[in-house]
């Protein structure tokens, strides 16, 4: 039997998908998983995609059914396992052959696996994965981190496997060591930010103007037409209009309000602000679904200081969607614009060159942030590759001054209401902060100086970097 093109580690929703997704492209795939079960019940159930499958049951036999130099993909929960899973294959493995790990891992340990493999003559590739299930069968983004030549070899597989928009595949190299990591983990940190604010917009139709779950399925569905169509809005809109099976009752109105998370969205705020970036959209939405999880507590602080919604100020009608769709828009190109400027930071401190039009393109297709709005940013950024933030590019600033009344008016609106909206708001604060030249924080330069001696900078440039601060202040 000829040999497989290349392994696949870890048949659980993802990697089972991502494999048969490999057969159905015409590669051969051999798979192997911790537990022999699932390989053979994934094997049974590959229909005519078998043909192009090498079940194996041990990791001897995987690792003799691919053809050197081997790439073997592993796709299996993040953290300790990873590097368990590497450990017991490196043995077993010959030069140049490639370790490819597709899960959400965070940058800094697959920058330090490319470590300990060097000069172990194996490569080591990071690489980032979304679509989830049905992506991953038919086609994710993929986003590639590793030496130029490792990609080289695996380039034919990935690009074949993965989505394609005005036919170019949504895969490609990044950057070396953890560069697809870390654009992955940007990305699902977007990803947190885009479905924080769609849920807080859902809140104001369903707690400041008494929609039901259906109606506000309907809006979505209906804006999913226009600028803000998105993977994530038409899925709002599906979601919102599925029932119960046992209740009859709205879907999403018997399911508990606490969101979980894995790291991701975490992990692209710890080093936003490692960097000094502003995520603050991204910031407030995993805060949000730490919020969510303090169900219990909520519960104890609405008894006590009941539910305080007034009325929403706005009656509810094309006007005020307008504004509500245009609030979202607005929010999401803030959202978007501190990703990118993270990543920005990024490539500068870990000297990859990450390549901003590229990144947009392979996120408009595969990908769970992926939209017609990721068209308009790759444009943007091929126009003005230089631009220091999204929304100092000419198309960008345009959207924003169109924009960003209605997302002041929503989230003024919300906040008289008593309704939470902290990825909105946060959006608007970091536009109404970064578009103002003079800020306040000449205050807090002399307060540090005051207590601390810290020493300040004149906006006249003279010398004289401590102030006159009198009985109390720190001595200079
Ligand atoms: N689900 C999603 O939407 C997405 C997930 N990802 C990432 O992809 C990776 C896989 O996720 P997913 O497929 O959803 O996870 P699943 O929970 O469906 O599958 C987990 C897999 O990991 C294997 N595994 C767990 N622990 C070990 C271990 N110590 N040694 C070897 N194998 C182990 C399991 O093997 P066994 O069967 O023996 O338990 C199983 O094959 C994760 O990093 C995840 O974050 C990325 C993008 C989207
Ligand atoms: O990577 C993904 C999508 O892009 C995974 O679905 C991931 O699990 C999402 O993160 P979280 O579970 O923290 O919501």
């Amino acid at each position: 039997m000829a040999q497989a093109e290349i392994g696949l580690i870890g048949l659980g929703v993802m990697g089972a998908n991502l494999a048969l997704n490999i057969a159905e492209k015409g590669h051969r795939v051999a798979v192997f998983n911790r537990t022999p079960d699932k390989t053979r019940h994934f094997f049974e159930t590959a229909g005519d995609l078998a043909e192009r499958i090498v079940p194996c049951e041990t990791i001897e036999a995987f690792v003799a059914a691919i053809r050197p130099p081997r790439p073997v993909i592993i796709m299996i929960k993040a953290g300790d396992p990873v590097d368990q899973q590497m450990a017991a294959l490196m043995p077993h493995l010959s030069a140049g052959d490639i370790m490819i790990d597709a899960g959400n891992a965070n940058f800094r340990d697959t920058r330090a696996r490319f470590q300990r493999l060097e000069g172990s003559g194996l490569t080591f590739i990071g690489m980032g994965v979304s679509g989830g299930e049905e992506g991953a069968r038919h086609g994710p983004s993929i986003m590639v981190g590793g030496t130029p030549e490792s990609y080289a070899r695996v380039e034919k597989v990935l690009t074949s496997i993965a989505a394609r928009f005005d036919d170019e595949p949504c895969c490609a190299w990044l950057g070396s060591d953890g560069a697809g990591h870390f654009v992955k983990t940007i990305h699902n940190g977007i990803e947190y930010a885009d479905m924080q604010m769609i849920a807080e917009i859902y809140g104001i139709l369903r707690d400041g103007l008494g929609k039901s779950a259906t109606e506000i399925g309907d809006i979505f569905v209906d804006w999913n037409k226009g600028r803000l169509n998105s993977y994530l809005i038409e899925i709002t809109g599906t979601v919102l209009a599925a029932a119960d099976p046992l209740t009859g009752k709205p879907m999403v109105d018997v399911i508990l309000d606490k969101a979980g998370q894995k790291g991701t969205g975490k992990w692209s705020v710890i080093e936003a602000q490692e960097m000094g970036v502003p995520a603050t959209a991204i910031e407030a939405a995993v805060a949000a679904r730490s919020l969510s999880a303090l169900k219990a507590e909520r519960e104890r602080a609405e008894a006590l200081f009941g539910v305080e919604t007034a009325a929403f100020p706005t009656a509810f009608g094309p006007e005020l969607l307008k504004d509500l769709e245009l609030a979202l828009f607005a929010a999401k190109i803030g959202a978007y614009a501190q990703g990118f400027a993270v990543m920005a930071e990024a490539s500068r401190e870990y000297g990859w060159s990450l390549p901003m039009p590229v990144i947009a393109k392979i996120w408009r297709a595969g990908c769970i942030i992926r939209s017609q709005f990721l068209d308009e940013i790759t444009t943007a950024f091929t126009a003005a590759p230089d631009s220091a933030n999204l929304i100092l590019t000419p198309a960008f600033s345009a959207m924003v001054r169109e924009t960003l009344p209605s997302l002041r008016r929503i989230v003024s609106a919300a906040a008289a209401s008593g309704l939470p909206v902290p990825a909105l708001a946060s959006a608007l604060a970091w536009f109404e902060a970064y578009k103002r030249a003079r800020g306040t924080a000449n205050l807090i330069q002399a307060q540090r100086d005051f207590f601390g001696a810290h020493g300040f900078e004149r906006v006249d440039g003279i010398d004289r970097p401590h102030g006159p601060w009198g009985s109390g202040a720190a001595q200079q």
